[in-house]
């Protein structure tokens, strides 16, 4: 029988960045950036792009050690299996090509031997064809009247990529041209609270709804197209669904089964993972409803910029697999697990949550690729928020708490600006100097203040961030922005050779989510309570049936405004307030 592989952890590459820890461990940041040579050295343009990664705690050694784990782990050819469709998700057997989804027209990608880029292009020309069409008022609503509102229906990758496309272009000069007069909604949640703010004040007659779900069985985004189905049919009736609802999915049989007709729907492929879906019709439907083919051109471009560069620029120059080995030194050398995303631009707001995600769901994982528990932990605590707003709330914690490595990400011109009179600099050059200033503040060591408050107001600075420079955000910028994180996140996982394509950790909830539901609908159909008989555990009945005895003394106020009186069920009391409370 063939040795298994040895892990990662066990070879001299891993085994030399362990050992080089202690040599950056003496030396402060400080003095690391006082070497201009070594600065250079870590300072990369390409593509219009400024990375700076002058301020993590590196030299060049780390980074010649780096470049050989990177060897070590195999990442290059890696990569490679990746674009060449090979089937890297093996635990769903499955090839892992979002790539596919933004390629050039001529470009060849293949899949199982087949090459699959005309397929893709297939799906974009039927989606540039129906919102020229829905855009133009070629398509209309049952009575007649231009559908101007989307509402896209979706959660996780369904939801979370397409969601900060958008904020990004929403206040993009071109992108608002663009959208004058449209609405782009979402729907995530099953919080019945999600669907009343999707759904306020919006005319069914100018509405359609986009029903987005890889799969067309996550039991959230059901409910709410069963939601929004309801909603259209009782004021429009039954025959307003062909009308206006359309879905993306790869599940093309579910999606009939629900009404839809398959001809208003838009495929992908199985080799698309959720989270990796951006690109596809899941987030390029919605989005060239709302600004238009151009835009989304562009979008699409630039994330295969990033791709073309993350395929075959070196290593040492390779942004994407810079930024994923830097990672990988904090996460798995330097102790630092967290990584706080702070976009100095307002648009990019959506840009963390979508990051989680693709993330946290990549590489939070226990095992390599082969199922062996992995000896050190992989994956990557991810957060963040704008500045300068994050600034007036968690920085603290950057600053003199732990040590969060931190993505400070600047834009050069602004998408709005705005110059007052009077003012010294523009109110864009306000937040860039404060990106700027967050920057320098954590490497600096600093205290100069009375004796009492020495202890208070010292700062230990030596804390690693990079620094992101961008011309500006565009649609085409958004795109590269995208790619390269998405590739950073690869490139981790390829390092510690795991499986960042697979999510079998969210399946669990599910099912127990599945059981809870079984249980709360015979409880109230029965007007019942739940007995420890019921299966579930003493602590979980016990506050499900807190939950069933105040479902009885609350009083509903039918939300009138969004839903038809006759549409919903009566909340169903329960009988015996007693029991097992
Ligand atoms: O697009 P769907 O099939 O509805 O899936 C939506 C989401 O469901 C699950 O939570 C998965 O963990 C996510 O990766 C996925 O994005």
């Amino acid at each position: 029988m063939a040795k298994p592989a040895p892990s990662i952890a066990e070879t001299p590459a891993w085994k030399a960045l362990q050992e080089h820890v202690v040599d950056i461990e003496q030396t402060h940041l400080r003095d690391l950036l006082s070497d201009q040579q070594r600065c250079e050295a870590l300072i990369k343009e390409d593509l219009g792009l400024y990375l700076d990664l002058s301020r993590q705690r590196v030299n060049q050694t780390t980074l010649k050690l780096l470049m050989d784990l990177a060897e070590a782990s195999q990442l290059r050819s890696k990569v490679e299996a990746m674009f060449r469709g090979e089937r890297i998700n093996e635990t769903e057997d499955r090839a892992v090509l979002h790539v596919a989804t933004r390629a050039r027209r001529d470009q060849v990608i293949t899949e199982g031997g087949k090459n699959v880029v005309p397929e893709v292009w297939e799906v974009l020309d039927k989606i540039k064809g129906f919102a020229d069409k829905v855009r133009g008022g070629g398509w209309v609503g049952v009575t007649g009247k231009p559908l101007t509102n989307v509402v896209a229906v979706g959660i996780g990758g369904s939801f979370l990529g397409p969601l900060f496309v958008h904020t990004a272009l929403s206040t993009e000069p071109r992108a608002m041209a663009s959208s004058r007069g449209r609405e782009l909604r979402f729907l995530a949640n099953v919080d019945p609270i999600d669907v009343a703010t999707a759904l306020q004040g919006l005319d069914p007659e100018t509405t359609l709804v986009v029903i987005i779900s890889k799969t067309f069985t996550t039991a959230e985004t059901m409910l709410n197209a069963r939601t929004c189905r309801a909603w259209l049919t009782a004021q429009l009736g039954p025959e307003s669904v062909a009308k206006h609802m359309v879905a993306v999915s790869t599940n093309l049989k579910l999606v009939e089964e629900f009404g839809i007709d398959p001809v208003n729907a838009f495929g992908f492929w199985d080799w698309v993972g959720g989270r990796f879906s951006v690109c596809s019709a899941v987030g390029v439907l919605p989005l060239t409803l709302q600004y238009g083919w151009d835009v989304m051109a562009r979008f699409l471009a630039g994330a295969n910029a990033m791709d073309d560069h993350f395929r075959n620029a070196p290593l040492e120059s390779n942004l994407p697999v810079l930024m994923g080995l830097v990672s990988v030194w904090n996460i798995s050398f330097m102790g630092l697990p967290a990584r706080a995303l702070l976009p100095y631009c307002q648009a990019l707001s959506k840009l963390a949550p979508h990051i989680q995600q693709v993330s946290m769901e990549s590489n939070g994982k226990g095992v390599d690729i082969k199922g062996k528990p992995l000896p050190f932990e992989a994956g990557e605590i991810d957060f963040g928020e704008p500045g300068t707003n994050g600034q007036h709330s968690f920085y603290q914690l950057i600053h003199q708490g732990r040590v969060i490595p931190c993505d400070f990400i600047g834009i050069v011109r602004s998408q709005q600006s705005v110059y007052l009179k009077g003012e010294t600099v523009s109110n864009h050059d306000e937040l860039m100097c404060n990106f700027f200033a967050q920057a320098t503040s954590l490497e600096l060591r600093s205290a100069s203040v009375p004796d009492h408050l020495v202890p208070h107001k010292v700062f230990t600075g030596n804390r690693p961030s990079l620094s992101l420079l961008l011309p500006e955000l565009n649609a085409y910028t958004v795109g590269q922005l995208l790619a390269l994180y998405e590739h950073q996140v690869a490139v981790q996982g390829f390092v510690w050779n795991i499986n960042s394509f697979d999510q079998w950790g969210v399946e669990l909830g599910k099912v127990l989510a599945s059981k809870l539901r079984t249980k709360i609908a015979e409880a109230r159909t029965n007007s019942r309570f739940m007995a420890g008989s019921d299966g579930l555990n003493y602590s979980t009945t016990r506050m499900v049936n807190k939950y069933l005895a105040g479902k009885r003394q609350l009083v509903y106020d039918t939300p009138k405004d969004v839903f038809p009186v006759d549409l919903l069920n009566p909340e169903k009391p329960a009988a015996d307030e007693k029991a097992a409370i």
